[in-house]
């Protein structure tokens, strides 16, 4: 046990999946695991650790923004010994070409801050996702029928954001979406050697202001979750 994650050493499986809402990963776990077992209940924060085609896996709400999956990450990879950290969250689009229930595949996730920052100081580092689990996601996807937009995300500090300009930018720079987590959990995958990656479904458009309801959110997004799942056992 941990100060945040209640599962006992041996509950968490070196494949995490992380949703920033606790209750998608409730969902997720009884909707595509077997014989999920409840690991985690600190502060409201549900993991079930089960089963997916005979793979074990776990799936650990984040919480929302990054020094809040940064703590659950930090001690999923250090005390559990998570190897493969792939988040499964929800984002608005940037793009008109990207539209609601679109899947995004983030090869980086560009930032203002992150709490790494401090350690980068003056270097700008570039998150980015474990190649092998990018192409198997992108491979996934596409088994299943589904054209995934592959390309750069924005992770950012904020939902209700004061500086519009900056998303404008971001648009101009050809960035598909915005989301909150990204851009730590590349940087902790970095840092101690482990895979990350984020996979993201379209819940809201900057451009047209359409917004899914938070059930949508808690329980529709299929797709994401089975890419996420082929791509973290897709050599196995
Ligand atoms: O749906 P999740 O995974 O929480 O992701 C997005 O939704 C939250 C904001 O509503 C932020 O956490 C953002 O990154
Ligand atoms: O962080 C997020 C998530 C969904 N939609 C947004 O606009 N921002």
């Amino acid at each position: 046990m941990t100060v945040h994650i209640g599962a006992e050493k041996g509950q968490i499986a070196e494949t995490v999946l992380m949703p920033g809402d606790p209750r998608r990963a409730q969902w997720a776990a009884e909707t595509f695991l077997k014989d999920a077992e409840l690991v985690n209940e600190v502060r409201g924060m549900l993991a079930y650790t089960g089963t997916w085609n005979g793979h074990r896996v776990t799936i650990h709400g984040s919480g929302m923004g990054m020094p809040s999956l940064s703590i659950y990450a930090n001690e999923l990879i250090t005390q559990y010994g998570a190897k493969t950290l792939i988040r499964i969250g929800s984002c608005g689009a940037m793009q008109s070409h990207v539209k609601i229930r679109d899947v995004i595949i983030a090869m980086t996730a560009t930032s203002i801050s992150t709490p790494s920052r401090g350690i980068f100081r003056e270097i700008n580092f570039a998150p980015c996702a474990d190649w092998s689990l990018l192409r198997a996601a992108v491979e996934t996807a596409e088994a299943k029928g589904i054209a995934p937009h592959v390309g750069g995300i924005y992770s950012s500090d904020v939902f209700y954001d004061e500086r519009p300009d900056l998303s404008d930018i971001m648009t101009r720079h050809g960035i598909l979406g915005v989301e909150m987590e990204a851009a730590e959990l590349y940087n902790l995958a970095a840092r101690h050697g482990v895979r990350g990656l984020a996979v993201l479904t379209v819940s809201d458009h900057l451009q047209t202001k359409e917004a899914l309801p938070a059930d949508e959110r808690e329980r529709s997004f299929g797709e994401m979750v089975e890419i996420a799942l082929g791509a973290a056992f897709a050599n196995s």
